[in-house]
């Protein structure tokens, strides 16, 4: 069998950089085009190793589809990624997502774009986050409040997370499934400072976004009832945890006809 050919947008990024050096040192793949603007024509054995040498980083999407990927994965930034991947759409190559920050018009123009064709969009393909959303959602029904804390690196562009607002969209449809009333409401008539009850998402859940220099992915559910708190939290310490997520999913996406959201379908177990 021929190894299959992968394309990635965003390969000088933080986790774009950790995908492309796993796909140059797992069996079954190979590396056959890389975009990052601003290391377009340098030659990507200088930042990936010798396994990448000869290998000349592209400009944009077009250069990307003149090399004919097979699949193409993509860690950028919501509004650039929306319009490549517009692009991947038109020219059929389906394409394994993790940027976060589309809005709710971006992933219904998505879906329409990707009819016919394969498409994995995922908030996080870490499994103990998937697993942390999971649990939260298991949860949800048992508690009258809960509020999520999520941590990230200080250059991350949006907030708050996109795992932490699926997991609040997660948390509020196992509340209705479950014929549960919305979270108790706080108090709290005297805000000294604008922000310090963080944000609120479908109607109850509020999510606090912290960004720090040396953090890379933490999120923290924190539920309450009478006399009780329970906690689940997931931490990412390196960003080769999303690797085997997105290894998955490339493995799937070219057996999908559609856009796809997530990849617990892929996990079993369920
Ligand atoms: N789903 C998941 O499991 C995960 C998702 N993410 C998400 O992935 C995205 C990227 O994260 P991260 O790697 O930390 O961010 P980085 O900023 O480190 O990487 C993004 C890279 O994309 C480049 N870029 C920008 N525009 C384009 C374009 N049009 N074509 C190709 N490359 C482009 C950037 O270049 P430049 O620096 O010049 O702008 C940068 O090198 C974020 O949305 C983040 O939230 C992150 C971790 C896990
Ligand atoms: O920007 C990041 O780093 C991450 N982004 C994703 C998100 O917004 O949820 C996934 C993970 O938290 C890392």
């Amino acid at each position: 069998m021929t190894d299959m050919r992968i394309g990635v947008l965003g390969a000088g990024g933080k986790v774009g950089s950790s995908v492309c050096r796993a796909i140059l040192e797992e069996p079954g793949y190979e590396l056959v085009a890389a975009v990052d603007p601003k290391l377009a024509g340098i030659d990507l054995g200088q930042m990936l190793g010798r396994n990448a040498a000869g290998l000349i980083a592209r400009r944009d999407v077009e250069a990307l589809i003149s090399e004919a990927p097979e699949v193409v994965i993509d860690f950028t930034e919501a509004r650039a990624s929306f319009h490549n991947l517009l692009k991947l759409a038109q020219a059929q190559i389906p394409a394994v997502v993790g940027t976060t920050g589309f809005t709710d018009d971006e992933m219904r123009r998505l879906g329409e774009a990707f009819e016919g064709v394969g498409c994995v969009i995922a908030s996080n393909f870490s499994i103990g986050a998937i697993l942390m959303m999971r649990c939260a959602a298991m949860c949800a029904p048992f508690f009258e409040s809960v509020e999520i804390v999520e941590a990230h690196h200080d250059q991350k562009v949006d907030a708050p997370s996109g795992t932490s607002l699926e997991t609040a969209m997660r948390i509020t449809d196992a509340r209705r499934v479950a014929n549960q009333p919305g979270f108790l409401q706080d108090r709290t008539s005297n805000l000294k400072v604008e922000g310090a009850r963080g944000g609120v998402v479908d109607g109850d859940v509020r999510i606090h976004s912290l960004r720090l220099r040396g953090a890379v992915a933490h999120h923290e559910v924190i539920f309450g009832t009478a006399s009780q708190t329970l906690t689940i939290r997931h931490d990412s310490h390196d960003r080769s945890s999303f690797v085997p997520g997105v290894l998955l999913a490339v493995d799937r996406v070219t057996g999908l006809d559609r856009l796809v959201v997530g990849i617990d379908g892929f996990l079993g177990q369920d």
